[in-house]
């Protein structure tokens, strides 16, 4: 079996949404597919009423197919303190064609305020690994896990774009959507991640540097997130750049031109343009602009989150020995 999903960006590319059906007759939400986290939980009829904000809600009670998994709870925390919990049923799940019949789906009965605001998502979609999935008694399994049997192949693919559609693919990958070869790196999951080490960088047309950068695939996260060694030497380059205790991270003049920024696969490159490492002016200021390219200091890893994500066609390799495969579109 494979399919693929539209990915849609939301707010300026600050995340990208999936509709996901859930149960008979199929209800259908937005989720934000997550290869940060390894929990599939979701706004539902059960979901605090003064923490829903315009966000589609699931109603296992409305579908023939729902189960309840008694005894079951799950409660997670990101690193960005946002929090969720609630209990568990199991239903039938379709992504881009592909089902899984018996997918356990955690409902939220509280969310915090990030949550509530971002009214464009009705949850999260995780493609972690099960390691870090909070399911109690015992871990759930994520859909991409629970679709291995049925998947052509065990992968998934994401082709996130720059303020515009893109798509994820369950399964195969469609070689129209890239160009030259995929390069593929070895994954380090015991973190319960897609963990895996760049060679180094390049800031604009500048000398490559090589090092190594440890860090995460996550489509959850927004932003790059790397060592302030390198983070400093790249808004060294833009006049009027600083590091902003307001704002909460580099901020420069929208008028400013930033340079774009190269890291290293294996031995080939990935280039995220100009354009992707501004992420637009900060509320109540249009001539002050965010920058793409933030510190790691604090997140316990680095993380290549959307803004280096888009810049690429991703390869998701599931298995004993899970890789990731970059191309350049
Ligand atoms: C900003 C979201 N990212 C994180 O918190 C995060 C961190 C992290 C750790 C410490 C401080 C800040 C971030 C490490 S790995 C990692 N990645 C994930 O946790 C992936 N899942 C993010 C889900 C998520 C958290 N807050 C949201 C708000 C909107 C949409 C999605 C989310």
């Amino acid at each position: 079996d494979e399919g693929s999903a539209t990915a849609t960006s939301q707010n300026s590319d600050q995340e990208y949404t999936i509709p996901v059906s859930i149960g008979t007759p199929g209800q259908v939400l937005q989720l934000d597919l997550d290869t940060g986290s390894s929990d599939l939980w979701v706004f539902s009829t059960e979901t605090e009423s003064d923490q829903v904000n315009g966000q589609t809600l699931y109603d296992p009670s409305q579908s023939s197919s729902s189960s309840y998994m008694s005894g079951y709870t799950w409660s997670i925390q990101y690193g960005d303190q946002s929090t969720s919990n609630g209990d568990i049923y199991t239903d039938t799940v379709t992504i881009g064609g592909v089902t899984v019949s018996s997918q356990a789906v955690e409902l939220a009965q509280s969310v915090s305020s990030e949550f509530t605001s971002d009214s464009n998502s009705d949850g999260l979609l995780g493609m972690a690994f099960d390691s870090i999935n909070t399911a109690k008694p015992s871990a759930v399994e994520t859909f991409f896990d629970n679709a291995q049997s049925s998947l052509d192949s065990f992968l998934f693919t994401a082709d996130l774009k720059h303020d515009t559609a893109g798509s994820y693919g369950f399964g195969y990958i469609d070689s129209s959507l890239y160009t030259g070869d995929i390069t593929y790196v070895d994954v380090d999951n015991s973190q319960g991640f897609w963990g895996w080490t760049s060679g180094g960088y390049a800031i604009g047309s500048d000398d490559f540097t090589s090092t190594d950068i440890t860090g995460i695939a996550d489509t959850g996260t927004t932003l790059l997130c790397l060592d302030d060694s390198i983070v400093d030497a790249y808004y060294n380059e833009i006049d009027g750049a600083n590091n902003s205790d307001t704002y909460g991270g580099y901020v420069f003049p929208c008028s400013s031109s930033v340079p774009s920024f190269t890291f290293a696969v294996g031995s080939s490159n990935i280039v995220i343009p100009s354009d992707y490492m501004n992420t637009g002016a900060v509320p109540d200021d249009d001539s002050t602009c965010f920058g793409g390219l933030q510190s790691n200091s604090g997140l316990g890893t680095s993380i290549f989150g959307d803004v280096a994500l888009k810049a690429a066609f991703v390869v998701f390799q599931g298995g004993d020995s899970p890789t990731l495969g970059w191309a350049t579109k």
